[in-house]
């Protein structure tokens, strides 16, 4: 397992450039298995989850080829769907969460579609009843071997579609139901579709390829099906997870940082959301330009004078993917806040970390926790420490790039399986980290 040693306490400078968004590349990777033709797909992550998902395709008999950086064709003409059934696929098909998409496809082309119980963050529970439930309205029949987790629908006679009303608002259950959807026979309508904009990403993609889906960026969904679907190009958006991880980094450093071509108009509320700690973010074109936060940076209260909430909730609300880093950015704020985990209930554990460090924080429960913002009159401590997940993990990153002395982080591929070539980056507008 690698480890970044970090030299905190120094200001940073420069621009950033954030990486393709991973979590539209996992929809936008799992949908090439729906055509026979060639898919181009451009700014693609040169991260671990995506890496993994580009060898499970190629291991399902996807041809691949790649155009440069960031730019893959892909080919499913010939799917190995035998592939499934074998045991190299039961250990790497569950490596990660966005595996999961594939069973949507594959059921719509194929008539049948497997998968080992997903992996991704150890973050809470994370159900797939929506997903399958969807299948099911569609007309497949599901089975689910409890002593391997290993979850299967098989619909041989096609798809047929059907009106839902999902469970809940689930991003990676709304992506696989809508590819299965757009090859069924008739109208499907999914309501309370979750509509953040790496669906509404998926959904442009699908239409261009020839399927007919109306309420895109809405949460009631129409989809035409059709019999087959053709090749196209696709670029994928910046990732908003990695602009607001940069925002909480650069107030953290006091460093004066220019995001570049961030796509504003596909950030919803995280701009106003850093805002309501006292951040100050400019927009510039497409940039985001930060000034050094030399004074600090004072969280609001609401009208009525009561502490400032911070809470996720299904897009068009604050992603649960930022909490982490806006619960670390509030340890050095001037005044208190509220952060509210309501999505998953094992998140905020890694406070414990930052309280070693000496940030002011109580757990009040597995989802919420009060930070009493220090306004950088202490200055947290270096300190040794494990990543526990993704977003804890570049959080704690961004502690120790703030702290005064040499911190240790470990389990660092939870930080890179989201986070491209990020010690390079840093290093490039003044971080002294490096990667041992
Ligand atoms: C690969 C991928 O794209 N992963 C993202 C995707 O995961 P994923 O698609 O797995 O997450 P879901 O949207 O299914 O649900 C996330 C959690 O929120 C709960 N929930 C969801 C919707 C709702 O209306 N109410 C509710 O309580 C679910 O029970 C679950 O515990 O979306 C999550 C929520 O934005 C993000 O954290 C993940 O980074
Ligand atoms: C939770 C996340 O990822 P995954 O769903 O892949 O675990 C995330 O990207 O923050």
């Amino acid at each position: 397992m690698g480890i970044f040693k970090i030299e905190g306490g120094i200001s940073l400078k420069g621009e950033i450039t954030p990486q393709g968004a991973k979590n539209e590349a996992l929809q936008i990777l799992c949908a090439v298995l729906l055509t026979p033709e060639k898919v181009i797909i451009n700014n693609i992550p040169d991260i671990i989850d995506i890496n993994k998902l580009i060898t499970l395709l190629g291991n399902l008999g996807v041809k691949i080829q790649k155009n440069g950086s960031g730019s893959y064709t892909f080919q499913a003409d010939e799917v190995n769907i035998e592939y499934l059934e074998t045991e190299a696929f039961k250990k790497e098909g569950g490596s990660l969460r966005g595996s999961i998409m594939i069973v949507g496809p594959l059921l719509a082309r194929f008539g049948k579609g497997y998968i080992p119980k997903p992996g991704g963050d150890k973050i809470g529970r994370r159900r797939l009843d929506t997903h399958f439930e969807g299948f099911i309205n569609l007309g497949a029949k599901f089975r689910y071997n409890r002593e391997d987790h290993f979850y299967g629908v098989e619909a041989p006679k096609g798809l047929k579609g059907a009106d839902m009303l999902l469970d809940e608002a689930s991003v990676t259950g709304t992506a696989n139901i809508v590819m299965a959807a757009v090859l069924a026979k008739g109208k499907t309508t999914v309501y309370n579709a979750a509509c953040e904009p790496y669906l509404q990403q998926l959904c442009k993609m699908l239409n261009s390829m020839g399927a007919k889906i109306t309420g895109v960026g809405s949460n009631l969904l129409t989809i035409e099906g059709v019999e087959s679907l053709g090749g196209c190009e696709h670029r994928i958006l910046p990732d908003m997870i990695e602009i607001g991880s940069w925002i909480g980094l650069a107030a953290m450093t006091k460093s004066e940082i220019t995001i570049k071509n961030v796509s504003w108009d596909n950030l919803g509320v995280i701009p106003t959301t850093f805002r309501k700690l006292g951040i100050t973010l400019e927009r510039r074109g497409d940039d985001i330009y930060i000034p050094a936060h030399v004074d600090g940076y004072e969280v609001k209260t609401d009208i009525d004078g009561s502490i400032l909430t911070i809470a996720d909730a299904p897009w068009p609300g604050f992603t649960p993917d930022l909490l982490s880093i806006v619960l670390v950015v509030a340890t050095q704020a001037r005044g208190d806040v509220l952060i509210h985990q309501k999505m998953f209930e094992s998140r905020l554990f890694f406070v414990d970390k930052l309280i070693d460090m000496g940030a002011k924080i109580m757990l009040c429960d597995p989802h919420r926790a009060v930070v009493m913002g220090h306004d950088f009159k202490s200055q947290l401590k270096a300190t040794t420490m494990s990543s526990p997940d993704i977003r804890a993990g570049i959080s704690l990153l961004i502690a120790a790039l703030s702290a005064k002395g040499t911190s240790t982080i470990q389990n660092i591929e939870q930080i890179d399986r989201g986070y491209e070539r990020i010690d390079e980056r840093l290093r490039a507008i003044g971080a002294n980290i490096v990667r041992a």
